[in-house]
């Protein structure tokens, strides 16, 4: 505390065991509060407001009033410091090495269960892959017909959508069936809630003996989603086709093709169980909300709605998806990246420096957590303007990449540098292609019981779910 106190960072005091971990969950608790207050009243159209920075994270904004966008906050014993100013993540990253940071290890134990320690990423077929997202999306849009043609037109589209994601990345993932895919959704699911829902005192000295139910819970379930995936592996292994291997993540990965740069390798079962984790969890409830904060910035703008279906009337026509045609798809990229600006699931990008950084005057020592507040950046009208909390995705529309922010650094929805999201592309492609098949059949309109309450669940989601009207075109 001193050390970085002298290297000239300031920010809240903390205080022993929690750090500053009691402040932050009182505002939080304020927040929820006020916002129930509030949020019993229905949200007209027009009165959702996307300035959500003090919403889902109060103490932050709080903090930034007091020491400015780049200071140090205590998790427990553990020093983060916090970033929202992209000049200074510029002069940061760019004298770092990727080998002078990391990711947080306080996280490590907590994500384990979920992830394992798999990060590698194989290069896969995206075309089989796009082939693979039609049915389980289809599937939902009928259903969606099923439950009009009852008279229930109010559909709560990211429950639907989450779903879905997940039995399509189940299927890329590891080519399982709905029945299998479901399982392993459900525990991971089952596993996110225990371990981010309940408190959770990271970075507290032997925290874990504060929740050892929560770990236990988690523990167990981590193994019941290992067996069921080795269980998956072996089958697979039994019934090896040397012709045409599957040609989802698990058949690239099995035959060892391109893994991480690295051909040839071949993957030891439970290497295999870690990839297909952190595939499945990592590719799933992204792709989910972004679609669904995609349906709920349509349905308030009717107007893109119709921008959109004409667009995908010219570039793909009625008849089926053509998947090379996908690209021609510009303005729905446009709207991608806006509502990645505005309510971007992956809340914040982190690292953690394993060597003493030098950033101009000031140097962060080696072990500090650095926390970057992407939310934080993408609602700044000092780099974005006075129409920042306006969803206007033309602004992307002569600078597709940066969407005119006045700082590189900031529009980070796939974070940066070398551990960028390595799914991005495969997230653009199903965003697309379940966006397209839900815009040809239905129009979308808020539905009278949607309360706008953006929270953090690691991702940031509606919190009570997004229900909409929806009508068969
Ligand atoms: C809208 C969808 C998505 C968003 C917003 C998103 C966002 C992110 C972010 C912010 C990171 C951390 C980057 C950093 O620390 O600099 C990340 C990493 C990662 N993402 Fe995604 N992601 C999405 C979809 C996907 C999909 C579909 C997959 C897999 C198929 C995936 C797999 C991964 C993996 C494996 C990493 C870890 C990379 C590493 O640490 O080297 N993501 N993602």
């Amino acid at each position: 505390y001193r050390k970085l106190k002298k290297n000239g960072f300031g920010g809240p005091t903390p205080s022993f065991p929690l750090g500053n971990i009691r402040e932050m969950k009182n505002s939080m608790k304020n927040n929820i509060i006020n916002n129930n207050d509030s949020s019993s009243l229905s949200v007209a159209s027009s009165a959702v407001s996307h300035d959500i920075h003090s919403t889902v994270f109060p103490y932050f904004a709080r903090w930034q009033k007091s020491h400015g966008k780049v200071f140090i906050y205590w998790l427990g014993t553990e020093p983060f410091l916090y970033i929202a100013d992209p000049e200074f993540l510029k002069e940061m990253s760019s004298g770092v090495l990727g080998k002078s940071w990391g990711k947080p290890n306080v996280f490590k134990h907590d994500r384990e269960p979920m992830f394992g320690n798999g990060l590698v990423m194989v290069e896969g077929d995206d075309w089989a892959m796009a082939s693979l997202m039609v049915e389980p999306a289809t599937k939902m849009l009928d259903r969606w017909t099923t439950l009009i043609n009852s008279g229930k037109p109010e559909i709560d589209v990211e429950r639907e959508i989450t779903t879905t994601a997940g039995e399509i990345i189940a299927r890329t993932s590891f080519g399982l069936s709905y029945q299998n895919g479901s399982k392993v959704f459900e525990k991971l699911r089952a596993m996110q809630i225990t371990l981010f829902n309940s408190n959770r005192y990271v970075g507290v000295p032997f925290s874990k003996l504060m929740c050892p139910k929560k770990n236990l819970e988690a523990k167990k379930l981590g193994k019941e989603i290992d067996q069921l995936l080795l269980s998956i592996i072996d089958a697979r292994k039994k019934s090896w086709d040397y012709e045409s291997p599957q040609k989802d993540l698990l058949g690239l990965l099995m035959e060892g093709k391109q893994v991480d740069g690295r051909a040839g390798k071949s993957l030891t079962a439970r290497e295999l169980v870690d990839e297909c984790k952190t595939f499945f969890f990592g590719g799933h409830e992204t792709t989910a909300l972004a679609l669904t904060w995609t349906l709920l910035l349509l349905a308030t703008h009717p107007n893109w709605q119709n921008q959109l279906r004409d667009e995908i009337k010219e570039v793909i026509g009625d008849g089926e998806i053509d998947f090379a045609k996908l690209s021609g798809l510009k303005k729905m990229g446009w709207v991608m990246n806006e509502v990645l600006r505005l309510y971007s699931p992956a809340p914040n990008a982190q690292r953690q420096a394993r060597e003493d950084i030098k950033v101009d005057d000031l140097v962060i020592p080696n072990g500090t957590n650095i926390w970057i507040d992407v939310v934080g950046m993408h609602h700044d009208p000092a780099i974005w303007g006075d129409d920042v909390f306006e969803f206007r995705p033309e602004r992307f529309k002569d600078d597709h990449l940066y969407g005119g922010c006045k700082h590189k650094m900031g529009f980070l929805p796939f974070g940066f540098g070398g551990r960028m999201c390595v799914g991005r592309n495969l997230t653009t492609m199903e965003y697309k292609v379940v966006l397209t098949l839900m815009l040809t059949r239905f129009s979308f309109s808020i539905s009278p019981s949607y309360s706008h309450s953006p929270s953090i669940l690691l991702s940031l989601r509606p919190r009570h779910g997004l229900p909409l009207i929806v009508q068969p075109l």
